[in-house]
């Protein structure tokens, strides 16, 4: 008989919210529960696609899990950064730049920033089959609530977002989700992108990742204007961030300025990444975002994040869903000729091996620095 108790973790505690007045993003607040029937969804549909359209952001409220049950997952989150000593993590540490896989720690200092700084920060990542690798021996209790979290974020989370985000396009409902599978084999699939496919050459790469930032020196500070993380898009097609109170997290909005995101007990940040953008022609941006140091309150804590990055299955290429009657009418922005289009795989290959590794070239008066992967402009923002 399965075991009813669940293993002990120790309580990861945040400090409370920052009290300073920070010049906030203002986004969409979407109440999931309304999803649940056609009726509900058609509206949410409008929401979901016109926050996605203006900002590449917006909240998710009601997505099912308690605040305890988010919190949990937080002190699991945890335990590969405070219960593994530095011998087994390197054991453990992924190979970003031979496999092009976050699969393991990333470890802190492995990014250069700027200036000949490097990150603080380290992040486990477990592919959303959490059989699929070997985990540090603190980590093995937690399997089965990891995948049970990933379970959660794959079919309450994303799914439901990916059908208000097809909605929106005017396509059938499970257009996006049809790309979005979970298990390896034996599904079947209505979509044509995915029948001429063999199942055996399916990948499915979304993921779990633990993420913690560590505070940095003074010197580190100065030398990258406190930016801890540069300006991106994620790769991916949506990134889902369980909201948590220490505020670094800022977008690039459409008119050029820098604002914060503001903690939500419970919510869910969700941002679109490249491929969402490439698959909807452009009409769903992948928004700039970075992370910087925290307000003066927050500035000695440690912050760690819980993400679910979602990726299409690694055989999908990225072209746009032409038969869209609002790409119709408004027009496909394409970032390269559809032939030369990347799969998910190859994308997400060439931008991981690529990422805080390639010398990037400085470009816009110094404001951006670029690189070329699989033929596609990709920028950094400081
Ligand atoms: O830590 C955060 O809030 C965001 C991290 C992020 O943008 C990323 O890992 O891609
Ligand atoms: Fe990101």
């Amino acid at each position: 008989m399965p075991s009813l108790t669940v293993p002990p973790a120790a309580r990861y505690i945040s400090p409370p919210t920052t009290q300073e007045k920070l010049d906030y993003a203002d986004l969409a607040v979407i109440d999931l529960s309304k999803a649940q029937d056609a009726k509900g969804r058609a509206e949410l549909a409008i929401q979901a696609s016109d926050a996605m359209k203006n900002h590449g952001f917006f909240y998710i409220i009601n997505h099912g899990y308690t605040s305890s049950q988010t919190e949990r997952m937080f002190d699991i989150a945890d335990v590969p950064f405070s219960c593994v000593e530095p011998d087994e993590k390197r054991v453990y540490t992924g190979k970003m730049k031979e496999t092009g896989s976050y699969q393991g720690y990333k470890p802190r200092q492995y990014w250069h920033i700027d200036n000949g700084v490097h990150d603080q920060l380290e992040h486990y990542n477990i592919n959303r089959d959490v059989t699929k690798r070997e985990h540090p021996e603190a980590v093995r209790p937690f399997l089965n609530e990891i995948e049970a979290f990933a379970r959660h974020s794959h079919f309450n989370v994303l799914h439901p977002i990916l059908r208000l985000l097809a909605l929106g396009l005017e396509l059938p409902e499970d257009a996006l989700v049809d790309l979005h599978g979970y298990s390896s084999v034996g599904e079947t699939y209505g979509n044509h992108l995915l029948a001429l496919l063999k199942v055996s050459t399916l990948t499915r790469p979304s993921k779990v990742r633990f993420m913690k930032y560590y505070p940095r020196s003074q010197a580190e500070e100065l030398k990258t204007k406190n930016v801890w993380l540069k300006g991106h898009t994620d790769f991916g097609t949506i990134t889902v961030l369980y909201s948590q109170p220490v505020s670094a997290l800022q977008i690039l909005t459409r008119d050029g300025k820098w604002k914060w995101i503001k903690h939500i007990e419970n919510a869910l940040v969700i941002n679109a990444g490249d491929a969402l953008e490439f698959l909807s022609g452009g009409y769903y941006k992948a928004t700039i975002h970075r992370v910087v140091q925290p307000p003066a309150d927050q500035r000695n804590c440690t912050r760690l994040g819980l993400f679910y990055f979602c990726m299409t299955d690694d055989a999908v290429k990225l072209v746009p869903l032409a038969e869209s009657p609002v790409l119709q009418r408004v027009g496909i922005e394409r970032r390269c000729d559809d032939v030369d289009a990347p799969t998910m795989e190859a994308w997400r290959r060439g931008r991981t091996s690529a990422y805080g590794q390639t010398q990037l070239k400085a470009a816009e008066e110094g404001k951006v620095e670029e690189e070329v992967i699989n033929g596609v402009l990709v920028k950094h923002y400081n």
